[in-house]
C-alpha cells in the first residue's frame, strides 16, 4: 500500500543526504587544515559565533553523532571545543581506521559551516515536487508540503537531530502529517454521543465501493454494539436494490428500499422513521452515483440533504483514482457538504496521492480506509500510522 510514494520519499532523503555530504567534503577540502590549526591555539577558533551555534546544534552530516551532540550551544566556547574534538578525531584517524572521508568530515565539523541552506535543498525539493505530482498529490498540497519542509530544514537549530537523514525524516513527517491530519475528529465518540438514530448518508460516483463500504460499516457498528438499518437511496441504477440486498442478507441487517425510479429522499426518510420506531441506532443511506446529468445528481443530493438532514455525509471514492478522486471530493462537497471521506481500494493503491490530498483540499478528514473486499477490510484512518507507513521502516 502506497509503496510507490514511499520509495519516492526515500529518494528525497537520499538526495538531501548526498548533497549535505558533498558540501561537507567540499568545505573540508578548502577550510579544514588552517582552521583546525588556528583553533588549536586556543583562540576559540576561526568560526564566527553564528557558525559555532550552527555547528553544535545543527551539524547533521559529520556521521559522528558523538561529535555532533557535544559541539555547540555556546558561541564562545563551541568553536574551540568543536575544533579540539575535531583535532582529536584527526589524531585518532591517523592511528586507527583512517580515511580521507572521515578526516575531512571531522575537520568540516570544526569549521561549523555544515548546515542545510536553501540552495542545498533546491534540487532535492524539485525532485520531491515532481515525485509528489507523479504520485497524484494535488498541486497545492505538494506546495504546502514543500513549504513546510523548507521552513523546518533551512537554518534551523535542531539540537536533538544528529544526522541529515534524521533532519529530513522529521521535516517530512511534520509536512505530511500537517496536510494528512486536517479536520480529524473522533468518529466513534461522535456517533456514540449523538442522539439516536444517527443518520449517515454516503455520496460518490458508481463503482468506487460505496455499497461495499456501507456493508463494511454496518458490521463495524454492530461490532460496537450499535443496531443498523441500511437504506437504498440509489433508485436510479437497475440492480442496485439486489446488490445492497445481498449485503444486507449476508450481514443480517435490515434494509429499506423502494422500487427503481422512486424518490431517494423518501427512501431515506422511511429508513429514519423505521429506526425511530424500532430503536435502531444508525441509518446508513446509499445514494446514486450517476444520474442523467451531473447537475441532476447534485440536485438530488441537495434534496436528500434538505429532507433527511443527515448527521453526517460521507464521501466515498477509491484511492486508485488519484487526482480524479480529489476533484470529485470537492465537487460533491459543494453539492452536499461532507463531514469526511471513506477512501476505498487503498490496498491496491501505490501512489498515495488521494490519501494525502483529500483532507487538505476539502478541509474534511479521511475517516476510513477500505483495504480489501471482505466485510472486515476497513480501517479507521490514522494519520500518524500513514506517515509511519510512508516515511518509517514499516
Ligand atoms: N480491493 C478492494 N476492492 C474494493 C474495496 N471496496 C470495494 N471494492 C470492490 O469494488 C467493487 C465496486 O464496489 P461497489 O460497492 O459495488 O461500488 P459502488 O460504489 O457501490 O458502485 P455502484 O453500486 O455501482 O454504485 C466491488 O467489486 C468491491 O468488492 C476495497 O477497499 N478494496
Amino acid at each position: 500500500m502506497f509503496d510507490g510514494l514511499k520509495d519516492k520519499l526515500g529518494s528525497f532523503r537520499e538526495d538531501v543526504e548526498e548533497t549535505a555530504e558533498e558540501k561537507a567534503e567540499a568545505e573540508a577540502e578548502t577550510d579544514a587544515p588552517t582552521e583546525a590549526d588556528e583553533s588549536s591555539e586556543g583562540t576559540g577558533g576561526p568560526s564566527s559565533p553564528a557558525d559555532s551555534v550552527e555547528a553544535g546544534a545543527d551539524e547533521p552530516v559529520a556521521g559522528d553523532a558523538d561529535l555532533a551532540t557535544e559541539g555547540g550551544g555556546d558561541p564562545e566556547e563551541g568553536g574551540g571545543l568543536a575544533a579540539d574534538e575535531a583535532a582529536a578525531a584527526l589524531e585518532e584517524d591517523d592511528d586507527e581506521e583512517s580515511g580521507p572521508g572521515r578526516l575531512k568530515r571531522a575537520a568540516a565539523f570544526a569549521t561549523g559551516k555544515i548546515i542545510i541552506e536553501e540552495e542545498d535543498l533546491e534540487d532535492p525539493l524539485w525532485n520531491l515536487e515532481m515525485a509528489l505530482l507523479e504520485s497524484d498529490v494535488e498541486m497545492n498540497v505538494a506546495e504546502e508540503i514543500l513549504d513546510t519542509i523548507r521552513g523546518k530544514m533551512i537554518g534551523e537549530t535542531r539540537a536533538q537531530v544528529e544526522t541529515t537523514g534524521e533532519l529530513v525524516e522529521v521535516a517530512l513527517r511534520d509536512a505530511l502529517y500537517d496536510v494528512i491530519s486536517v479536520g480529524q475528529f473522533d468518529f466513534d465518540e461522535r456517533v456514540q454521543d449523538a442522539d439516536k438514530p444517527v443518520t449517515i448518508v454516503f455520496t460518490g460516483v458508481n463503482g468506487v465501493g460505496k455499497t461495499t463500504s456501507i456493508a463494511k460499516l454496518s458490521r463495524y457498528f454492530e461490532e460496537r454494539g450499535l443496531d443498523v438499518v441500511m437504506a437504498n437511496g440509489d433508485t436510479y441504477r437497475a440492480g442496485a436494490n439486489e446488490q445492497i440486498r445481498e449485503h444486507a442478507d449476508a450481514l443480517a441487517t435490515k434494509l429499506i428500499s423502494h422500487e427503481q425510479g422512486g424518490d431517494p429522499a423518501a427512501v431515506l426518510y422511511d429508513a429514519v422513521e423505521y429506526a425511530e420506531a424500532n430503536d435502531v441506532d444508525v441509518v446508513l443511506g446509499d445514494t446514486a452515483g450517476r444520474l442523467h446529468t451531473s447537475d441532476d445528481l447534485m440536485a438530488q443530493l441537495e434534496k436528500i440533504d434538505r429532507v433527511v438532514d443527515p448527521d453526517m455525509t460521507l464521501f466515498v471514492d477509491e484511492a486508485v483514482a488519484g487526482q480524479d478522486a480529489v476533484k470529485r471530493a470537492e465537487q460533491f462537497n459543494d453539492a452536499a457538504e461532507i463531514n469526511g471521506t471513506v477512501l476505498t481500494k487503498a490496498d491496491a493503491d501505490s501512489s498515495g496521492g488521494a490519501a494525502i490530498s483529500i483532507a487538505y483540499v476539502t478541509g474534511r478528514p479521511i475517516l476510513f480506509l477500505g483495504v480489501g473486499q471482505g466485510y472486515d477490510d476497513i480501517e479507521r484512518f490514522d494519520p500518524e500510522r500513514l506517515v509511519d507507513r510512508l516515511v518509517g521502516e514499516e
